[in-house]
């Protein structure tokens, strides 16, 4: 068993081995000198040795006095370089490793998928990426190669100590087998307590994360107290971890300090009657207590060392546990190119259910057949909980089907490459985020080169679009800092800057979903009007929660028990279908979050002229007619 812990422990560190190929030799530097620094300052002692048997004698000059305390003080100061040393041969690697693995790490994050993401809390993410390569790092610049020398420190000693004494070198052996037995108990224990500590402050991190970002609901609803109570709770157990560890090593500290003291004691008593005998000098015998108070140290230090060890381990297997989940969704191994893209998009017998879905249960979509035309907008209706983001993620392959294809002018998008997917399809979602970035970074985000335009010319016309003007009134006009570190904005703000950020990438294929939920009515058609115009030539896949969303599409799809059970202009189905009026009466038709838009006024320059007056919240929302589906609005 303790064997195979042993494996573990060697296995788990040895992952470290890739990352130190380029400073190797730094570390093999620190190693020496510390090494060299102990080496030193078990040299000491022999010269007290040859102090005492010499110069002290009787009848002899003070010249060997001081030449001995010569060569202690250059001994001395020797041992201290050799500590500096090592310090500035092993920060910069380790820094190093742990940069390179932290970038690693984040890297890694971006690629894996969504499902990933939900599966995973992000204060686990976070500690993982801060707190764990932190004790990595410190383990490497210090607790490795303390722990290697330190062994070393101890089994030279022992052997001077044996070298001048058997006897009593012995004795102090004896103390080592039970801290040894002792040792494997405490590396278990310990080892599962630090992993425990880890993972609590994980979790710890992930409640502070999302009541951070929840704060408004949290107060809102006064459930500051009982998220209180709770993180509390969580921060008492991660206590008594803590606790429970220091306990368990303060006991391992007091076995490894008293033993060897006891072993000296008992030393002292057997040396004296060994030098009365006449069969040791004072010298060795000095010289055997000089060696020992040298090797005690690093004795004293093993709990400590091994308790850091315990928790670089720890680290590196939580570490690895993110680096070794696989990403799902990867580039083909032969990718095609599109050459010029049409926007036609087709979804072939597409069956999808998530990875969580029990088995036996239906599958959330069951074979679902939609082609849309390059250029077209299509809505996509169905009742809540029907599916229809989840068809959505699977354009811009942020899931994968589980049967069936999509297809991007007839070719599967798995053959594509994602990057070249990703410029080609562009989302707003509902739930917007935005970065702590100003309104421009976050708008040109994923822009894409537009012939003969600026970015300040895209990002206008991208803010026109989406009827988002008021970004140029904002304190520092677009380079104002918006998102979670910058000004907060309004959840129709909010949406309409992240659809600004979908058109501004010029995408062959636009997904909305419900990205005008929070508009109000004029302001939505406005948006709407805008984008019926600009998106001449976009493929747009909208889902539609409200009637007047569903009016900007030329057809709309009925998304219906796993499977699109009826396409057709919103008049035809309005005629012929059932489900299709039971699903519009549920629609909202108001929006989630007014934003009335009041504060839209572009500025003159873009040409846009006045904007009519929105209506307050109260105002009826604008009636969907069959007059929807008339022909699209004129090019710009
Ligand atoms: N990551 C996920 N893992 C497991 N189940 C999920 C996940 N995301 C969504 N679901 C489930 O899939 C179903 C469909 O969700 P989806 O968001 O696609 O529906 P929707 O039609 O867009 O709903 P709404 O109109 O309310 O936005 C829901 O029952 C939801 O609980």
């Amino acid at each position: 068993m303790a064997n195979k812990d042993e494996t573990t422990l060697l296995s788990s560190l040895g992952r470290l081995v890739p990352h130190l190929k380029t400073i190797a030799w730094r570390l093999l530097a620190g190693l020496l000198t510390a090494l060299a620094a102990s080496l030193v300052a078990l040299a000491i002692p022999q010269v007290y040795r040859v102090l005492v048997n010499t110069a002290l004698e009787p009848g002899k000059g003070t010249g060997a006095l001081w030449v001995g305390t010569g060569v202690v003080l250059v001994l001395g100061i020797l041992e201290a370089w050799f500590m500096v040393l090592r310090r500035q041969f092993v920060i910069v690697p380790a820094t190093t490793v742990e940069t390179r693995m932290r970038t690693g790490f984040y890297r890694h994050l971006q690629q894996l998928a969504v499902e990933f993401h939900d599966r995973w809390g992000s204060g686990q993410l976070l500690s993982r990426a801060m707190s764990d390569l932190n004790f990595m790092r410190r383990w490497m610049a210090f607790g490795a190669i303390m722990l290697v020398v330190t062994a070393l420190t101890v089994v030279i000693g022992v052997a001077l100590m044996f070298s001048m004494s058997w006897e009593l070198g012995l004795i102090f052996l004896a103390a080592a087998v039970p801290i040894t037995i002792f040792g494997f108990t405490f590396r278990r224990s310990y080892g599962r307590a630090s992993r425990r500590s880890q993972d609590q402050a994980g979790d710890l991190a992930t409640v502070v994360e999302e009541s951070v970002r929840g704060i408004r609901v949290l107060k809102a609803f006064g459930r500051g107290r009982e998220a209180l109570d709770s993180f509390a709770g969580q921060a008492q157990e991660l206590q008594a971890t803590e606790v429970h560890k220091a306990k368990s090593l303060a006991q391992f500290s007091l076995v490894v300090t008293l033993l060897p003291e006891l072993a000296l004691a008992a030393g002292l008593v057997v040396g004296i009657l060994l030098v009365n005998g006449g069969k040791l000098d004072v010298g060795t015998l000095v010289a055997f207590f000089a060696t020992a108070a040298v090797v005690a140290g690093p004795v004293e230090s093993v709990g400590p060392l091994l308790s850091m060890t315990l928790a670089a381990k720890t680290a590196l297997d939580r570490h690895f546990e993110v680096m070794n989940a696989e990403n799902t969704i990867t580039d083909p191994a032969n990718p095609v190119s599109l050459e010029q893209v049409h926007g036609a998009l087709e979804f072939r017998g597409v069956h999808f259910r998530f990875p969580d879905t029990p088995v036996g249960a239906p599958a959330l979509l069951n074979g679902v057949n939609l082609e849309l035309r390059a250029g077209e907008i299509m809505a996509l209706v169905g009742v809540t909980g029907s599916g229809k983001s989840t068809l959505l993620n699977l354009v811009p392959r942020l899931f994968d089907v589980s049967a069936g294809a999509v297809l991007l002018d007839g070719t599967d998008i798995r053959q594509l490459r994602l990057a070249e997917l990703r410029t080609h399809v562009s989302v707003a979602f509902e739930d917007t985020t935005l970065f702590s970035n100003s309104v421009r970074e976050n708008v040109l985000l994923g822009a894409a080169d537009h012939p003969g335009l600026s970015p300040d010319q895209i990002l206008e016309r991208a803010l026109e679009v989406a009827q988002a003007g008021f970004a140029y009134t904002l304190p520092h006009g677009v380079d104002t800092l918006i998102g979670e570190e910058g000004l907060s904005l309004s959840g129709g703000q909010r949406q309409r800057i992240a659809l600004a950020r979908a058109i501004a990438a010029k995408p062959a294929v636009l997904i909305l979903d419900d990205p005008l939920s929070a508009l109000d009515v004029n302001t939505e058609e406005r948006v709407s009007q805008r984008l019926r115009q600009v998106l001449e030539a976009t493929t747009t896949l909208i889902v539609a929660h409200r009637p007047s969303t569903v009016a900007m599409a030329d057809r709309v799809a009925l998304l219906q028990d796993g499977r699109i059970t009826a396409v057709g202009t919103h008049a035809e189905l309005l005629a012929g279908n059932d489900h299709y009026r039971h699903v519009l009466a549920s629609l909202d038709s108001e929006p989630r979050d007014l934003d009335t838009g009041l504060d839209d006024e572009l500025p003159d320059d873009l040409g846009t002229g006045p904007l009519p007056v929105a209506a307050g919240p109260g105002d009826q929302p604008s009636e969907h007619h069959s007059s929807t589906n008339s022909s699209r609005g004129t090019a710009e």
